[in-house]
């Protein structure tokens, strides 16, 4: 961590905003762009405890809610696991959150942070 006061901040936002955005270009559809409403998707938040989407998880950077990529990575693995708790194994929301998890991981994964901190700093 660089020793200026809150310049982690900065490079944590950056890095966060990288990632979001990687993961996000694989959802083409939309369908973890905003919150999932009961309109579209019945009984959705009697059943779904904790949502979870990308346009809250870009939110939650700007507020700088995320203290480090782990607590960005729980939102992340929470919103794929939602859509595969509401939606059967059959549907596209079900498969595109499996897919969406799967690439998700491998981008997040230790070694990849790793090479990412590098460049970073
Ligand atoms: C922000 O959420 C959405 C936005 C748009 C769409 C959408 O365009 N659906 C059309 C494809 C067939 C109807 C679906 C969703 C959607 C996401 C989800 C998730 C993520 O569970 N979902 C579940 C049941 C019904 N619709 C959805």
């Amino acid at each position: 961590s660089c020793t200026l006061k809150g310049s982690d901040g900065v490079i944590l936002k950056q890095m966060l905003n990288y990632l979001v955005k990687n993961l996000q270009n694989k959802d083409v559809n939309g369908f973890f762009a905003f919150p999932v409403t009961d309109t579209i998707a019945p009984g959705y938040s009697s059943i779904i405890l904790h949502p979870m989407d990308f346009s809250t998880m870009t939110a939650k950077i700007e507020s700088a809610e995320y203290a480090n990529v782990m607590e960005f990575k729980k939102d992340f693995i929470l919103m794929c696991n939602n859509a595969m708790t509401y939606n059967r194994p059959e549907t596209i929301y079900y498969k595109e959150a499996k897919r969406l998890l799967h690439l998700g991981i491998r981008q997040l994964s230790k070694e990849k942070l790793l090479h990412l901190k590098k460049t970073q700093s």
